[in-house]
């Protein structure tokens, strides 16, 4: 019996994450080799022309998953009946820039979107926001989506976690399959926090195998934190290909699970765990499991791992004061 298409859409499709994602979600990795896919592309009215000819390569690629694509600029039409939304329009920041600083600039887009998602999403929507500051965007969206569960809003930190699993990597020789359990935590900034007290390779603790404290607190963390600004640096722009794989790799493990005995990162709505006050978006540690996320409960936090979860916790509730000061929430 052939499959319903998936609706699938991406805010921003003109911009430089979405020519990097579309191809990929019309190609089937978004969602797996037997579900099709309807792309409904949104982008303002300046780049919708933009968005017609990155549906014209679409459509050369002649993609046998793909069974339609919409362009718009109306929010409402680009949400209607939509399974899987892709929150990535919104403006990157620039060299000297922190994310938080987009604030101002970006907020105002997410809560009429919040709100299209609310008038017309489908039952069983699921929501990534990857425009910055993306952890404070994705609480401005859900808080405008009152009739959608909580738990369907999410936040990127998918690229840091890919960040940390690629350091540790490099710096172990170890394949990429066998580190398991590194945790983002916090904020999508330069306050999170990723962590490697849990992590194992090849079934050792990795900061056994690492054996070396100074790396971990003076390197791999800062160099974890710091990668989108040292990506913007070198290549003028901010990262968009390893930002765009991120976002399928979230998108695919929140449907398809996470591996046995491993799990993921990912900015959910907090109900507390950790104590992190409910209602923010943080990045915890998660499962995924029947196309939904679990905070990974009762982990052991060490003295340093507290102070810097708090530290990045400290961050968002700044943020969450900032939105609604400017009355975005
Ligand atoms: N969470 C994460 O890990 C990452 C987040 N980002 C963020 O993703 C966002 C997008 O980055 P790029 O694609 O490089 O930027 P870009 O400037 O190349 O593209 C952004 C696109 O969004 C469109 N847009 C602006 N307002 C919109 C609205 N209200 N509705 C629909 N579309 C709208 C623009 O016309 C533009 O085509 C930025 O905020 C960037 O900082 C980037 C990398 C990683
Ligand atoms: O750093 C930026 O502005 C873009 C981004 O979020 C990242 O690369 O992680």
């Amino acid at each position: 019996m052939p499959v319903s298409p998936a609706v699938v859409t991406v805010t921003g499709a003109a911009g430089q994450i979405g020519y990097a994602l579309l191809f990929r979600i019309a190609s089937g990795q978004l969602l797996g080799p037997d579900t099709p896919v309807r792309l409904r592309m949104l982008e303002i009215p300046p780049a919708v022309k933009a968005a017609e000819g990155v549906a014209m390569e679409l459509d050369d690629c002649a993609f046998p998953l793909l069974d339609g694509i919409d362009i718009t600029d109306d929010a409402t039409a680009a949400f209607d009946g939509v399974n899987v939304a892709l929150l990535v329009g919104a403006r990157p920041r620039t060299a000297g820039m922190e994310r938080g600083d987009l604030l101002s600039a970006n907020g105002g887009i997410f809560g009429p979107q919040g709100a299209a998602i609310n008038a017309g999403a489908a039952d069983d929507v699921r929501v990534l926001v990857v425009g910055n500051p993306a952890n404070t965007n994705a609480f401005i969206a859900a808080a405008h989506a009152p009739d959608v569960p909580a738990d369907r809003f999410t936040a990127m930190t998918r690229l840091d976690h890919n960040r940390a699993l690629a350091q540790l990597r490099q710096r172990t020789g170890a394949a990429i399959d066998d580190i398991r359990r590194v945790t983002i935590w916090g904020n999508h900034s330069a306050t999170q926090y990723p962590d490697l007290t849990q992590a194992t390779i090849g079934g050792r603790s990795a900061l056994g195998v690492v054996d070396d404290q100074a790396w971990v607190r003076d390197t791999f963390i800062p160099t974890v934190a710091k990668r989108g600004a040292a990506i913007i640096e070198a290549r003028g722009a901010s990262s968009a290909a390893s930002a765009a794989n991120a976002a399928v790799d979230h998108v695919h493990t929140w449907v398809h699970g996470t591996p046995e005995g491993d799990w993921t990162s990912a900015g959910v709505v907090s109900r507390g765990e950790y104590g992190v006050p409910e209602g923010l978006v943080s990045s915890f540690p998660v499962t995924a499991s029947g196309g939904a996320f679990t905070v990974v409960p009762d982990l052991e936090l060490d003295e340093f791992s507290r102070a810097r979860i708090d530290a990045s916790v400290a961050e968002l509730v700044e943020e969450r004061e900032a939105v609604r000061a400017l009355g975005l929430v």
